[in-house]
């Protein structure tokens, strides 16, 4: 859907950058099929093809935020940020920023944790792209958005609404499972949102 809606169907990029993604079965925990883009990391022409397609993607676009999410998203985020010409702002884990923070908590498949942002790193009005490396349950990238809505909550109703019906979720990984079919353990294939540098333009 990504390539086809990005003029990238066919594109050499994808494949090569979903090869270079390592799969860990049962890693952190039995059932999940934990998705390793340091082996992409160590691998220039992959790193720089994905980084350059969110960079194609996004620039012109008049986005001045740049929302990368503790720790993944600090891997790709800064380097989409500055070619485009936006800021870098970090979604951290709690207890991390020194000043002023809104939190929000969320649920992860193995566990609970909390983003928090620096209040006023984000204005009013401002267009913003939230860049992680996958998403599996939504929660994180969820929690992120909710943390950047918080922030530009001064805006009119009707700017608001078109932000919304501009919210838009890319990736240039998609359909691989993340769950390994375990009826004992009564996990089910998902083959659902594995998603690597999904990100959402606000
Ligand atoms: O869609 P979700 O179910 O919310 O899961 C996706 C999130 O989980 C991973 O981060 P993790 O919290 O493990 O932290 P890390 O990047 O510090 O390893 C990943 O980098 C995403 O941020
Ligand atoms: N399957 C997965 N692989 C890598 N990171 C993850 N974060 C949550 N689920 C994950």
């Amino acid at each position: 859907m990504f390539a086809a809606e990005n003029g990238l169907k066919g594109d050499p990029r994808l494949k090569a950058i979903s090869e270079a993604i390592r799969v860990v079965p049962h890693f952190p925990k039995r059932g999940i099929m934990f998705q390793d883009i340091t082996t992409l990391l160590l691998n220039h022409k992959a790193f720089k093809d994905t980084v350059d397609i969110f960079v194609d993607r996004y620039r012109d676009m008049d986005i001045s935020v740049v929302a990368g999410i503790e720790a993944r998203g600090f891997m790709f985020g800064p380097s989409i940020a500055l070619a485009i010409g936006a800021k870098f702002v970090p979604l951290r884990k709690p207890r991390k920023l020194p000043g002023e923070v809104i939190s929000e908590d969320y649920v992860l498949e193995y566990g609970t944790d909390c983003l928090e942002m620096h209040v006023g790193a984000v204005k009013p009005g401002e267009r913003a792209v939230v860049i992680d490396d996958i998403v599996a349950t939504g929660g994180t990238l969820s929690a992120a958005i909710r943390l950047l809505e918080t922030d530009t909550a001064e805006e009119s109703k009707e700017k608001r609404a078109r932000r919304e019906l501009g919210l838009r979720l890319q990736s240039v990984a998609e359909h691989r499972s993340i769950y390994e079919v375990d009826r004992s353990a009564k996990l089910i294939d998902l083959r659902s949102r594995c998603i690597v540098l999904r990100h959402l333009s606000l």
